[in-house]
């Protein structure tokens, strides 16, 4: 799994006709062959969710009267470009959202980020998952099953090279205390938040989601499918490894959806995505630098390094040592190093693949 961070991004309500018009004509380009229509009358559309050659999208977002779901098709002009949850496009065609009908997708808007998928740690070949995510919630249970740090400390750097901010739920805190997991991303300063049965989310969580598109990711069973039901009720996510039949009007279990969730008394929203393909992932892409880099005060460190510094333990003359013997690092700055030499050995220590 792999982020990309492309440009700024737009809140999902507040796109503009503007917006989209700027960004359609940004090159002044044209086809050089047959003259493509530029779709001029399109709206903006925001996909919820994929299903065999169906996108759900919203569209007219943030609108109390208008807003509305419409099921849409790849137009054939989009050629092999894949339409993921979390996409912004173009629609055209019958935009009514009612029963029977179908939009088309004529235009994939610029991404600010992507969620991908590669097979293992030396596989090329990435499948691109959620697009525009600016935040990613790893869900992991205090208990059964139990931990796996190494599987976290995946997902973690998976965030910090793309610049994407972590941040992690534990789940299941009425069967063990969290304080073993908040131990481990401390030095990291990753904001925690705990989560139990029965009990409502908390309200810091939910401000926590407020105006951003967090990506939800965890191991089966830590409870991920429980917590999006939690903070959106009318989301339905199965539970309890039941093994979902495919349903008219319910999602297989490994497709991602995208759910507006509500701030803490209802007031602002933000949205989820709820990703249950993303269990195993390769992180082949990943730049060490960009690890460190994404932490100020390390970042001035190790722009000092020689060149080719892998910043691990073994480096010689890593400046990052120097730094910390000579106090430009304070003690949490030596922790936080440590963790990030753990993350990085971990990523490609002999079964970092198999998490
Ligand atoms: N004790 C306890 N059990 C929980 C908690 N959250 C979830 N569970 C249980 O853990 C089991 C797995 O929960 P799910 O929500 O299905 O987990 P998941 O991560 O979505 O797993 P998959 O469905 O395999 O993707 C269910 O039996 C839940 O009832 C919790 O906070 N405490
Ligand atoms: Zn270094």
């Amino acid at each position: 799994m792999g982020w990309r961070r492309t440009d700024a991004y737009d809140d999902y309500g507040q796109w503009s006709e503007d917006d989209v018009r700027v960004r359609a004509n940004r090159k002044g380009s044209r086809p050089r062959t047959k003259v493509r229509p530029m779709h001029e009358d399109a709206q903006e559309g925001i996909v919820l969710t994929v299903d065999r050659g169906r996108y759900s999208c919203l569209v007219d977002a943030g609108h109390r009267k208008r807003e509305r779901t419409v099921i849409a098709a790849r137009a054939r002009e989009l050629g092999r470009k894949s339409v993921v949850v979390g996409d912004r496009v173009a629609l055209v065609g019958d935009l009514s959202g009612d029963a029977g009908t179908l939009a088309r997708i004529v235009r994939i808007e610029e991404r600010s980020t992507l969620l991908r998928r590669s097979a293992d740690d030396t596989d090329e070949v990435e499948r691109v998952i959620v697009a525009n995510a600016d935040q990613l919630c790893v869900v992991v249970a205090a208990a059964q099953p139990e931990p796996r740090p190494r599987l976290i400390d995946r997902y973690l750097v998976a965030a910090y090279d793309a610049g994407i901010e972590p941040m992690l739920v534990i789940t299941k805190t009425d069967l063990e205390p969290a304080t073993a997991l908040r131990e481990l991303v401390a030095p990291l300063q990753v904001p925690v938040f705990e989560s139990s049965l029965g009990a409502e989310p908390s309200n810091a969580l939910r401000e926590a989601l407020v105006d951003h598109r967090t990506v939800m990711v965890g191991h089966s069973g830590v409870g991920k499918s429980t917590l999006v039901n939690a903070l959106v009720p009318s989301a339905a996510r199965a539970t309890g490894h039941v093994n979902v039949v495919t349903g008219r009007g319910r999602h297989t279990s490994s497709s991602s959806v995208a759910y507006r969730v509500d701030g803490p008394g209802g007031i602002g929203h933000g949205w989820i995505i709820d990703t249950p393909g993303v269990r195993s992932f390769g992180l082949g892409h990943v730049d060490p630098d960009a690890v460190f880099r994404a932490f100020p005060g390390i970042a001035e460190v190790v722009a000092e390094c020689p060149r080719g510094c892998t910043h691990l333990a073994d480096a010689p003359d890593c400046e990052l040592d120097e730094a910390i013997s000579d106090g430009r690092l304070d003690e949490l700055g030596a922790a936080r190093v440590a963790s990030l030499r753990r993350l990085l050995v971990s990523m490609t220590g002999p079964d970092a693949a198999s998490d």
